[in-house]
């Protein structure tokens, strides 16, 4: 007898996404029969040109957009729309903070909206806000933080919540290169510490693998597939300028020149 699926791993199977085009009464597949299970706890990176189709597919898994058809399901339940299982961290985070709560506040609001009692709340969200580098800084509002830090509040509001899924779509693009680098070595360090799977979007190869155990290769939409899977067997922190590191970058980068 086969084990039961974990709570947080991930099953695509067959999966597309269209979009009826007006002009010539036509479906239009963004993604096309697309395969993928997700382990639990592993962190997977979703690579692909702009516009192949990423964020669909992880808006299709985060339950924020219905199929067309084929199938989504986390551990053995399908998945029809969001769910407390699955956090979604987006490049802006000014989109995601309510600017009339303090850093603090921000960090508690799910466990406000969950009745955890108040020095449960302070626990745990000191905790995370340490995590994401931020003690010090809790009574402030958003206003008041740099783009970087109102992204690590972000990520401290989602953790807080404790996931068993990270959805996170290009959360650093909008960043400068230095923090950029400390938010990929802290999100390493949080994911090794904890056994969440983590579904990470970018179009950058060096942060991919920077980041991901495995990465999954996009082609260029419309009906976009998921056409490669590299392992990524380099130990952490990766080192930008390991040869293997470079060989594998070479690797990817072909993908995209032909
Ligand atoms: N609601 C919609 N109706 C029609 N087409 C859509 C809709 N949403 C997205 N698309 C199209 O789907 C395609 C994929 O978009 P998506 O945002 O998933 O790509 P992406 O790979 O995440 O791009 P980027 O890296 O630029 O963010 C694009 O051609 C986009 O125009």
């Amino acid at each position: 007898m086969s084990a039961a699926p974990k709570s947080n791993e991930i099953y695509i199977e067959r999966l597309n996404k269209s979009y009826s085009q007006p002009s010539a009464g036509e479906l239009h597949y963004i993604i096309k029969d697309v395969d993928l299970t997700v382990k639990g706890g592993e962190f997977f990176v979703l690579l692909g040109p702009s516009g192949c189709g990423k964020s669909t597919l992880l808006s299709l898994i985060a339950g924020f957009v219905s199929k067309t058809s084929g199938e989504v399901r986390v551990g053995e339940k399908e998945v029809v729309r969001p769910g407390q299982d699955r956090a979604v961290v987006f490049q802006q985070a000014d989109s995601s903070l309510f600017p009339w709560l303090t850093v603090r506040e921000n960090v508690e609001f799910g466990l406000r909206m969950k009745r955890i009692p108040a020095a449960k709340r302070k626990e745990i969200s000191d905790k995370y806000i340490a995590m994401v580098g931020l003690s010090g800084h809790e009574g402030k509002f958003p206003r008041e933080l740099s783009g970087g830090m109102k992204q690590r509040v972000q990520l401290a509001r989602v953790l807080s919540n404790d996931p068993d899924i990270l959805l996170m779509d290009e959360p650093f693009g909008a960043l400068d290169a230095m923090t950029r680098r400390t938010m990929q070595r802290e999100l390493v360090n949080i994911w090794r510490s904890t056994d969440k799977t983590v579904i990470f979007v970018t179009h950058d190869i060096q942060e991919a693998l920077l980041l991901g155990g495995r990465i999954g290769i996009m082609s260029a939409g419309p009906s976009s597939r998921i056409s490669h899977i590299y392992e990524v067997p380099l130990s952490y922190p990766r080192d930008l300028a390991s040869p293997d590191f470079h060989q594998l970058h070479g690797a990817i980068q072909s993908h995209f020149e032909e």
